[in-house]
Parts: structure tokens; sequence; C-alpha cells
């Protein structure tokens, strides 16, 4: 084997924007639910003495020659490194051999916040002006910034659990700390969960019609961010519905019905939205497809400026 090529953190980070990345997860949502993408639902070995997870994403999609995988570890009680850490494995899919491994901890949070800000460009009503955020770690800073790649909210509200952190986070993003998450939630467009929190933390009763909400943490079958009685009212969209009735909490304990994946929502399979009036939910879980998608679109981006 030749020596391995390695791409790092931040040679991913100077190359890869959201401006090229959403294009490329409406196209990964899309193959997937058109089933173009041969892709198990993750398995995870729970770490129980440090109370991690340790997940396997493998992927093929023929019509892009992709064939990788992705390792990622979830250590919510991390304190001095990343909570999420990961790796991309991408492989030859015509001969099977390794060609390069991708960091993922860049990919992990820009490609999640991505494929949040697909799904509320199709289920959110026009021109949302307050955004709300629950959570104030990477996925927060990620989602405001892709979400920003293409709405101008007039107003950001942040909720987390600790307060230096969600007023650290508005200073950043010029938003509004707020005390409560019903408080930051109340008058919210967009709303997006993005919390290692195992029970609920938004309330049906402080959503407002009409409202768009991304719900991104909660990715484990007993554990819930959203209120079983929310979940039961909104417009149900996921990215897998075979990942969201195994890996979603959420979905599972509250017996809601899935309204259809968000890939048969951009095929034209599936209207979206119905009413101005209803809320709609997109449980994202995260697929290996966007991860292969992402890392192939890094390393084309690469090799383009190297060429150049
Ligand atoms: N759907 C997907 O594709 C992905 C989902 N995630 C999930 O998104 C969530 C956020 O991830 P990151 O921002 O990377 O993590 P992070 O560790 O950077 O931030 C986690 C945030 O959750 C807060 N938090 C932790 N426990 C809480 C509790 N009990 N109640 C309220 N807030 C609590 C923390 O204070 C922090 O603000 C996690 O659940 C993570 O697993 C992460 C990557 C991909
Ligand atoms: O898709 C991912 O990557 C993850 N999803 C849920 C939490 C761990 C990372």
């Amino acid at each position: 084997m030749e020596q391995m090529k390695f791409i790092s953190a931040s040679q991913v980070k100077n190359v890869l924007t959201f401006e090229l990345l959403i294009p490329q997860m409406e196209k990964a949502l899309a193959k997937f639910s058109d089933k173009k993408v041969v892709q198990p639902v993750r398995s995870v070995i729970p770490v129980k003495e440090y109370g991690g997870f340790f997940g396997l994403m493998p992927s093929l999609c023929s019509e892009d020659n992709v064939l990788a995988t992705k390792l990622v570890s979830f250590y919510p009680n991390n304190k001095d490194v990343p909570t999420h850490n990961a790796v991309i494995a991408m492989f030859n899919a015509s001969n099977g051999v390794p060609e390069v491994i991708v960091d993922g901890e860049v990919i992990t949070a820009m490609r999640t916040a991505a494929v949040s800000a697909v799904a509320t460009k199709f289920l959110s009503n026009k021109n949302p002006k307050v955004l709300a955020l629950l959570g104030s770690g990477v996925q927060a800073r990620s989602h405001y910034q892709a979400l920003s790649t293409l709405y101008k909210f007039e107003e950001i509200r942040i909720w987390g659990r600790t307060k230096t952190n969600v007023e650290l986070l508005a200073s950043e993003l010029n938003g509004i700390a707020c005390q409560t998450a019903e408080d930051a939630v109340k008058e919210a467009d967009v709303i997006v969960t993005v919390t290692s929190s195992t029970i609920p933390i938004l309330k049906k009763e402080w959503v407002k019609p009409g409202a768009h909400i991304n719900a991104v943490g909660a990715c484990r079958p007993d554990w819930q961010e959203i209120d079983p009685e929310l979940m039961r009212l909104v417009s149900l969209f996921v990215d897998s519905r075979d990942a969201a009735l195994t890996e979603s909490g959420d979905v599972i304990l509250s017996k809601a019905d899935i309204e259809a994946e968000v890939g048969e929502v951009i095929l034209g399979k599936n209207g979206g939205r119905k009413t101005a009036t209803d809320v709609t939910l997109f449980k994202s879980l995260g697929l290996a497809i966007e991860d292969a998608l992402s890392a192939k679109l890094v390393c084309d981006l690469l090799s383009s400026s190297y060429s150049s």
C-alpha cells in the first residue's frame, strides 16, 4: 500500500464553505431517498465507563464512485477536548483500495448544519426573521453560519444550560442571551435544538404556529430533546425513516407519525409543509452519505487547488 494521504481539520476548514456544501447536502439527501445509496443504519457501541459512544457509518454511492466510512465518537462529558471526534476513510470504489483519510470533526460540524439548512429551505415558511438556538456548543455555531448563508435573520435568540457559554455565543453572534428556553423560542420562526440533553427541552406550548424546528440532538433510542406532545403535533420529516425508527428517542417514544424523508420532498415525492400555520420538524440523525459526499467535495477542492 502507498503511504495513506491524510487531510487535516485545518485543511478541511480552508476549503469547505457552506455555499458549496449546502447544495451538495441537498444532493446527498435526494440520492439517499432515491435509493441510490447503500447504507446500513449506523452501528453504535456504548462506551459505558466514560458515558461515550462509538459509531460506524459506511456508505456506497456507485453513481459518484464513492465508497467510504465515517468512524465517529461522541463523548458528551468531554471538557478539554471536543465532544465529537471523527475520521472519514475513503476507498477506491472500483478496486477497494483505501486512498485517503479525512479528519471528520469539521465535516461533522458543517455537514450537519448544512443538512438542517436544506431542510429549512424546503420546509419553513418564506423569509424567517427570528432564529432560536437551544444549545451553545459546536453545532449551535455551525447552524448559525449555515442558516445565515440562506437567510438574513433580524434576531438570534440563544438559550443553553451554561450561562457563560450562552453569553459568549450571544456576543459572538450579536444575539440575545435568554434566561429560559421558552423565552428563546416563543417568537421564533426557525428553532434549532443542538444540545446533549437526554430529556425534552422544547415544549409544545412555546412554539408559535408556522415555526420550523431542526431537532439535531438526542441520537439515542432512549434520549429526547422534544416534548412528545409536540412530536405528535408537528408535520414530521426525517433524514432516514429506518434510522429514525431505530435511533431517535423523540420519534420512537412519542410514536409520532413520520410524514416523509426530506429527500422525498426534494425529489418532489412529498409536498412538504401543507399550511402556513403548520409546525414542521426535521429530525436529523446524520447520514453516512452526507459525510462521504462532504469528504469527496473536500478532496476535489484540494486537488483543484493543488493543480491551479
Ligand atoms: N444529527 C446529526 O447529524 C448530529 C447530531 N449531533 C448532536 O448535536 C448535539 C450538539 O452537538 P455539539 O454542538 O457538537 O456538542 P457540544 O458538546 O459542542 O455542545 C452540546 C451543548 O449541549 C448542552 N447540553 C449538554 N447537556 C445538556 C442538558 N442536559 N440540557 C441542556 N443542554 C445541555 C451543552 O451545554 C452544549 O451547549 C449533540 O446531541 C450531538 O450528538 C452532533 C453531530 C451530528
Ligand atoms: O451523524 C453523526 O456524525 C452523528 N450523529 C449523532 C451524534 C453523533 C454524531
